[in-house]
């Protein structure tokens, strides 16, 4: 490794690059012999100034998952004559790793790439705001699928999985069962009790719903207000009546107390269930449009009990 200095311009020039943050570097690419190394380099990952000798030394310092991607790239790029950065995990004497970005710029004589002069910068913070934003990030696509009073998952997670369980089940001829249940005499039951008991309630059914199906496909939402449905992939209409009965038992189970109720002391639901085996010609509406029949027809035949098409 060069380091001489041969007059007060290159002392100024070595001064500033070595008191800098970002750290200098310069290959010889015939020989890929290091010509130098910023003495900040051992500050950041623990390998002394002179221990950075070969290419060969940079290409084992970087973490076994980023290297030969890293590598890779550097190399064909150093090739074809253009500048480029990349980021990668970088080992530190003590096993530890940082995460850098080395910037480089390659320098050429006669369409022959002769030098290669980099910087390396310490990104270890930024990654950590990445990594905090993505978690973030996911956080808040996992809230924007769930009712914010019951937790349960809300109206827009339901219409997304419709559209691919409908798909799927077209595809594969499979019937797809719909259950729509809804609350009875909740106004009532509002006026009486007040608000925040009604929302209360609301947590408890859509608590007590979510045990009725037992599929991991199965899904079940909070459609609006006190409506709540229940998406059934591959499942027939003798099976959907099955978990429509758990779901109107379950309910009664909670011996949730409801003194205005005209057809029970306790909180009931009505339920509305419809089943299509879904061809190229079925409007995917009509699961819900049909389900919805059911439960007006539940409601008309005086609540707390089933309605199927
Ligand atoms: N507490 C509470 N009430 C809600 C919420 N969303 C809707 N509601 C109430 O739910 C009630 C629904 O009333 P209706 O649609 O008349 O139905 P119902 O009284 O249950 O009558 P039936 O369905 O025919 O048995 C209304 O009073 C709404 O204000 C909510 O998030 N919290």
């Amino acid at each position: 490794m060069t380091d001489v200095v041969d007059n007060d311009e290159q002392i100024k020039y070595k001064a500033l690059l070595e008191s800098t943050k970002a750290i200098p570097w310069k290959l010889d690419w015939a020989t890929k012999q290091f010509t130098y190394i910023g003495p900040q380099i051992e500050e950041l990952l623990g390998w002394t100034q002179s221990s950075w000798l070969h290419a060969g030394d940079w290409i084992d310092r970087i973490h076994a998952e980023d290297r030969e991607k890293t590598a890779n790239f550097c190399i064909s790029q150093s090739e074809e004559g253009a500048d480029h950065e990349a980021d990668y995990r970088a080992l530190k004497a003590d096993g530890g790793y940082v995460w850098v970005r080395d910037v480089v710029h390659v320098v050429r004589k006669n369409g022959v790439t002769t030098e290669l002069v980099g910087f390396i910068f310490d990104i270890s913070e930024r990654k950590i705001m990445e990594d905090k934003l993505i978690i973030l990030n996911k956080k808040l696509e996992q809230l924007s699928f769930q009712d914010g009073l019951t937790s349960i998952a809300n109206r827009r997670s339901f219409d997304q999985t419709l559209t691919t369980e409908w798909q799927h089940a077209r595809r594969n001829q499979q019937p797809i069962s719909l259950i729509i249940a809804d609350i009875d005499c909740f106004k009532p039951y509002n006026d009486y009790y007040g608000h925040l008991q009604g929302d209360d309630c609301l947590v408890k059914v859509a608590h007590a719903l979510s045990q009725a199906p037992m599929r991991v496909t199965d899904l079940v939402a909070r459609y609006g207000g006190e409506e709540f449905v229940i998406l059934l992939p591959n499942t027939t209409a003798t099976a959907a009546l099955e978990i429509a009965e758990r779901c109107r038992n379950i309910v009664i189970a909670q011996q949730i107390e409801h003194a205005m109720s005209s057809v029970s002391d306790v909180v009931t639901v009505s339920v509305g269930v419809s089943t299509i085996t879904p061809t190229t010609d079925t409007e995917q509406s009509l699961l819900f449009a049909t389900a919805d029949k059911m439960l007006y027809q539940a409601k008309k035949n005086g609540r707390n009990c089933i309605e199927y098409c």
